[in-house]
């Protein structure tokens, strides 16, 4: 029987192929008492072996797709695997107190994670204690019998099936292989629905029940366009999908046309249309897709990819790298927007209550200022490749921004000393995506360079409706007239005061919100790689001043935001 399931569409694209579970199995187990130990030591050297046969290829599968230093981490897990000293606890463990190797393991493997987790300053026994548990999970899978799943194994075309997926694990999905993605939780601007859209897989977030409908090697047929998924679909409703994946490739090529041509309304009025990136080796999508620049490069996950903090060095690789791969272009770098959604093995943070509120991004940049200067000095370096613009994510205050601009001119100086050259034409600008900030906009024109509404957060935060929860999803409104007052706030702050503002929240490639936003006039739209074109074309069929009128009405005659999107339907026929 089908299984029909409605959830929120991430990225388009249609996909039929079986499920593959990304589902941690259970490892639950209890002590036994035992008399043969070395039934239980036997045991124990069998699943070590398997296990390590297991991780060598998954680390050779790893260098191969995603290179060498990625695959560093399981070099560390390899070696856990074969510390003595662990091991003779253990088997030493199972000897003297004549437990089952289950137990014999576990015990000791929290005695060391607990050890280490306690060294809290040292940020090299935290990760030792992570890839001691993970190690522990894998050697307990073989123990007890069951399948840890090994997305980077996956060798034939398959619907990825999960209860949530983090960046990191979306990261390490091979295109050629994962036809698509399913979870259970999530929402359209979760970081993992993003990524998804970078990569160019169809996925479909917030289904809440997918992991609990398919089985493994299930037929599962995914409309990332319409959020629909079917688990054991019918032929008719495969004809269905798959005949909605041609309309929408015909579509595509329509759009494909436009990639040189420039971003302009039927009236000849210029918008920046301008990609979303997390790492250079996202800009090959951005040339294909015609980006007039960059609006927004994420530098956390070149933190979240590395198992140390990046090096100044590596830092300015990167960055250089992304300049002079858009030749003189603009390109707006984030600082570090660490938290939320995003962690950082090495960078314990405390748990929070609600992390969305928490420790994150500019708050931990200031807060460890150390980090924060060898990436300011990573970026002035780089500035001289390229049109850098520097961008603080999360300001709540003025005093936030002036303190981290400070510390900018702090670092130009000493590089300056130094003999280093540094651009002298570095734009330095604010994410707007705290409503304090929003509200404050025509205080912080005054001394910003630029803004860049994050909508992502403003709207989560405006609502107070969690941009990961599904329940309340409903209230994730970007055409709320209130989310477009504010938005006029910040528009009109920035242009009574010369200075530009853009948009880098999902909000600006939406396709009902673009009308709004030209007629609100906001200078710089700034997008996943893949949603530039189609909106290049809408563009092409918008009149600004019929959009102005459009947006004034929507701001203060509209109610709601289904008037707001009825409104926007009638403008636009
Ligand atoms: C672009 C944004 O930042 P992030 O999605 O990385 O939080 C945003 O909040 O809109
Ligand atoms: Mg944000």
């Amino acid at each position: 029987m089908t299984d029909i399931l409605k959830g929120i569409a991430a990225s388009d694209g249609v996909a039929v192929a079986k499920a593959y579970l990304l589902v941690q199995p259970d490892l639950t187990f209890s002590k036994v008492d035992v008399e043969d130990v070395e039934h239980e030591i036997s045991r124990l050297q069998g699943a070590l072996a398997k296990a390590t046969e297991e991780l060598q290829v998954i680390r050779n599968k790893a260098a191969e797709n995603l290179g060498e230093e990625e695959a560093q981490v399981f070099d560390a897990h390899l070696m856990v695997l074969s510390d003595p000293e662990l091991i003779g606890a253990i088997e030493g463990n199972i000897k003297d107190n004549k437990v089952n190797a289950e137990s014999g393991l576990k015990e000791v493997t929290d005695m060391f994670i607990g050890m280490f987790e306690a060294m809290e300053d040292n940020p090299y026994m935290q990760e030792r204690a992570a890839d001691i548990k993970d190690v522990t999970k894998r050697v307990l899978s073989h123990l007890l019998g069951v399948k840890l799943p090994n997305p980077s194994l996956i060798n034939e075309e398959v619907v990825v099936v999960a209860h949530d997926l983090t960046p990191s694990d979306t990261a390490q999905l091979d295109r050629r292989y994962v036809k698509a993605f399913v979870t259970d939780i999530g929402g359209r601007t979760s970081h993992s629905a993003i990524m998804a859209r970078s990569l160019e897989i169809p996925a479909v977030v917030g289904t809440k029940e997918i992991t609990a409908k398919a089985a493994e090697g299930d037929i599962i047929a995914v409309n990332g366009i319409e959020g629909d998924v079917f688990v054991h679909p019918t032929e008719e409703q495969i004809a269905d999908t798959k005949r909605q994946g041609q309309e929408f490739a015909d579509l595509k090529a329509e759009w494909d046309k436009l990639k040189d041509a420039p971003s302009v309304t039927k009236d000849g009025k210029h918008f920046e249309l301008v990609a979303n990136i997390g790492t250079p080796k996202d800009l090959e999508g951005v040339r294909n897709n015609g980006g007039e620049g960059i609006g927004l490069y994420r530098t956390e996950f070149l933190y979240m990819d590395s198992p140390d903090f990046p090096t100044e060095e590596a830092q300015f690789e990167a960055y250089k790298a992304v300049l002079e791969g858009m030749s003189g272009k603009p390109v707006v770098v984030r600082t570090m927007d660490i938290g939320g959604d995003k962690e950082l093995p090495y960078l314990p943070l405390p748990e929070e209550m609600n992390p969305f509120l928490g420790y994150r991004a500019i708050r931990v940049c200031l807060d460890q200022d150390a980090m924060f200067r060898t990436q300011l000095r990573a970026l002035l370096r780089s500035s001289v490749y390229g049109s850098l613009r520097i961008m603080f994510p999360m300001i709540a205050t003025l005093q936030e921004f002036r303190e981290a601009k400070a510390m900018l001119e702090e670092e130009k100086a000493k590089l300056v000393k130094e003999g280093v050259k540094v651009a002298d034409d570095i734009q330095v600008g604010i994410m707007i995506e705290i409503p304090a900030a929003a509200v404050l906009a025509d205080q912080f024109a005054k001394e910003v360079d630029f803004f860049s509404v994050g909508t992502n957060d403003l709207i989560q935060y405006t609502m107070a409706a969690d941009r990961m929860n599904e329940r309340v999803s409903y209230l994730y409104q970007p055409y709320n007239p209130s989310i477009l007052r504010l938005l006029k706030h910040v528009i009109d702050s920035a242009h009574k005061e010369g200075k530009w503002a853009g948009m880098c929240g999902e909000m600006a490639g939406d396709q009902i919100a673009v009308p709004l936003l030209v007629g609100l006039g906001l200078d710089e739209f700034s997008m996943s790689a893949t949603s530039i074109l189609k909106t290049r074309s809408l563009m092409k069929r918008l009149d600004s001043e019929k959009m102005a009128e459009l947006s004034q009405k929507a701001l203060y005659e509209c109610t709601t935001a289904d008037e707001v999107v009825a409104l926007v339907k009638e403008y636009t026929k």
